[in-house]
This record gives C-alpha cells, structure tokens and sequence, in this order.
C-alpha cells in the first residue's frame, strides 16, 4: 500500500495553507517537500523561506514571503517527483510479555507489528504499562516470553538495532555545550559531514523552531524545547523507528499538536520514512494523528483501533455544559443516560448518534462549552 502523497497534491495543500493563513503549518511542510525532493539548492531556499518567515510572525506577513513561498513551491513542483515507495514491514513483536523481578506489575502478552510509514499510539493512564512496553520494544527489557522481530535485519545485532532504532525516553538525557554543537556532533556521527551537515542542522532548527535557542545551553532552555531539541537529534540519525515516551509531556496544548501532526509527516516522508511508536495520555491528540491506538489498561491491551475494533453497542458523547441534569435529559427527550464526572458529562444512547444527540441539544438551548463524539475513541473505555 503506497504511504505518500503524491508531491502535486502536497504542492496543493500547501498552497491553500498559505492562501488561508495558516502560515506556520504551510512554512513546515514546504521544509519537508523540499527535502524529500533531495535537491540541496531547494533545501537552502526552504531553510532561508522559514527563518524569514519567522521574523514576521507576530507581524503582517509581507507580500515578498508569499512571492518567495511560491515561488519556492512552483521550483518543486517541477522536481522529480519520487514518491512510488511502498509501505514495508519494520518490526513485529508477537505474543510479549514482561513481569518485573520486584513488585507485582505484568505486561501481559501483546503483539503488535510496525511498517514504514505506520504512528502507532500507546495510551492508558498512568502506572498501566505504558513504558514497559516501549522498553520491551526498544529492546531495553529482556522478554519473558514472545519474541521481536526486526524485519529488515537479517541476524540484528546490537550495533543494528542501536541504528535502526531510536527511543527518546520521558527523561531526556542531560547534554553539555551548545544546542547547535550537539546537533552537528550527532549528524557527524551518523556520517552526514561537510555542507551536508550544516545544511541539515540548519533544517532540523527550522523545523523543530529550534533556531532562536541553536546558542544555548541545558540550564538555558525549557523541557518543552529539550524534547524539542532531542527529536531533531534522532532525526539527524534517520532512524527506521522511532519509540517516544510521553513526547507531549512537557509541551504545551499547541505545540502538542504541531508535534504530533509533524510527527505523524515525518513518518510519511520519503527522505526517511518511519514507523513511529508513541506512548501518551492525551488520548484525543493521539487518536487524530495515529493509524491505530492501543489502550493499555492493567498491563494488557484492551482496545485497540482498527483490526478487531468492538463495533460499539451505543453512541457516546462527552459534554461540557452549565446546563443541569434534569434540563439535559429533558432535551434528549430522555432518550440518552447521563454520567457526571465533575467536570463534563458522558451521555450514552443507544438511538440517538452524536450529530442527533448535539442538535437535541441545540434545539433544547443547552449551552455547550465543549461536546465530543467519543463512540468508536479508546477513551470509552477509560
Ligand atoms: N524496574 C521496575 N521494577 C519493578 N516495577 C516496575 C519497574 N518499572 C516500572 N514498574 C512498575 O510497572 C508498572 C507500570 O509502569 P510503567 O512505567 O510501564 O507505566 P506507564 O503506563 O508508562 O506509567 P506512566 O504514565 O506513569 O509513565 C508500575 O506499577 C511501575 O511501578
């Protein structure tokens, strides 16, 4: 199954992303077109077209940006277009399990398989096994029973799996020196020497937004820009999967988002396709961006996305609202049962689907602060 979009419909969103004025997003991916295409020239334009772009950002945007994104876009355009890849089979974990020598805490049995391309999301709440997982993965926890199989490598050794796999753990390691001496230190040692180096540690500070901390320190820069700072430095190494370990925990609700959307285009890319494992509690942010999202309740999967999905029984919704119970079930003409957790209300029905439930309540001049449709979302099951 081909895992790319082809690069005239890219040129296409990106173009409507800037006509519309989402600046940020359109400047992101006119990064990544370019360096899918592999042109160093292209990639140079792309770099100084985000780091102009971000001296306008809390300004009016000039005309002379837009004519250089364009411009930009239409020499892409007329690049050779690469993308005929096909998704192929990274990794395979089958039947794995894990018990801790102290405590009492099990992964039960779990398979899972990996491609190119494919974002995996583990979520659950915590203390459920989340990272144990992910480490049973990363090859970091020696199994109890199941078995990994790494698709690509023939007999994996140690030094194989170490370049074939990245893990960016919740903790990022402490590093010493200059952000921007580590990322080219990191690029060195993967073999990306010379211009090639120093065009794409200029590449991954544009598109990490790392360039205005590239001179700073540890102790200078907040957690959220050190996860930031980490994925650009796995990416400098082109691994094939990528594990991450709560990535959203330390970012804030928009760059969350970005994060994940980027993540979910850098899977896909042709430069480096990738699988991608994530671990995270935001359930919502990680259902929009993953091709399948495992619940992880106890130690074992209780649902997951996709293959063998449980159709569901009934329609649930979530809803954030001043109004009080009885108004509530008197506007779903008591059609619907209520739950109320403190802080929103669940409503489940077995007649009425979402968008019925939501014009109820509109009919019925609910005040609604905040309404989700959450029947075929892991988080039912939480
Ligand atoms: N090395 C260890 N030895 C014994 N028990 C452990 C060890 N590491 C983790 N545990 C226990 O295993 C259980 C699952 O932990 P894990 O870190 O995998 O969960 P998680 O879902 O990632 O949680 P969180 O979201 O809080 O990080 C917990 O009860 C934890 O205390």
């Amino acid at each position: 199954m081909p895992i790319y979009t082809p690069m005239h419909t890219r040129i296409v969103e990106i173009q409507s992303y800037l006509q519309h004025n989402d600046h940020s997003l359109a400047v992101r991916r006119i990064l990544d077109a370019s360096l899918d295409i592999a042109d160093m020239t292209l990639l140079k334009e792309a770099i100084a077209v985000s780091q102009a772009y971000r001296q306008y950002k809390d300004t009016t945007v000039p005309t002379s940006f837009f004519q250089s994104a364009n411009a930009l876009l239409h020499k892409i355009s007329n690049a050779t277009d690469m993308f005929t890849d096909q998704t192929t089979s990274l990794v395979t974990a089958r039947e794995i399990s894990k018990t801790y020598s102290s405590g009492n805490f099990s992964l039960r049995p779990i398979s899972i398989q990996i491609n190119t391309g494919d974002v995996l999301g583990i979520v659950g709440e915590n203390g459920n096994g989340k990272t144990t997982l992910l480490r049973c993965m990363a090859g970091q926890l020696a199994l109890d029973s199941g078995e990994l199989h790494f698709a690509q490598l023939e007999k994996p050794d140690y030094y194989d799996i170490k370049h074939h796999l990245a893990f960016i753990p919740q903790r990022i390691p402490r590093w010493y020196g200059l952000l921007k001496d580590n990322l080219h230190f990191s690029a060195a040692i993967s073999g990306v020497t010379g211009e090639e180096n120093s065009v794409m540690v200029d590449f991954m500070l544009e598109r990490l937004d790392l360039t205005p901390y590239a001179h700073l320190t540890w102790t200078q820069i907040s957690s959220g820009y050190r996860t930031r700072f980490e994925i650009a430095r796995i990416l400098l190494q082109k691994p094939k999967l990528l594990i991450l370990d709560e990535p959203l925990a330390n970012l804030d609700i928009n760059a969350q988002q970005s994060i994940l959307t980027d993540l979910r285009f850098m899977a896909k890319s042709v430069h480096n396709p990738m699988g991608i494992l994530l671990s995270s509690q935001q359930l919502h942010e990680v259902e929009k961006i993953a091709d399948t999202v495992l619940l992880i309740k106890k130690g074992s999967c209780l649902f997951r996305t996709g293959e063998g999905e449980k159709t569901a029984d009934a329609f649930v919704v979530e809803l954030e609202t001043t109004a009080n119970r009885a108004l509530l079930l008197k506007a779903l003409d008591d059609k619907g049962e209520l739950q109320f957790n403190g802080g929103f209300y669940t409503i489940t029905s077995k007649e009425l689907p979402a968008q019925d439930i939501l014009s109820k309540l509109v009919n019925g001049s609910i005040p609604i602060t905040y309404f989700r449709d959450i029947t075929h979302s892991t988080k039912r099951f939480i």
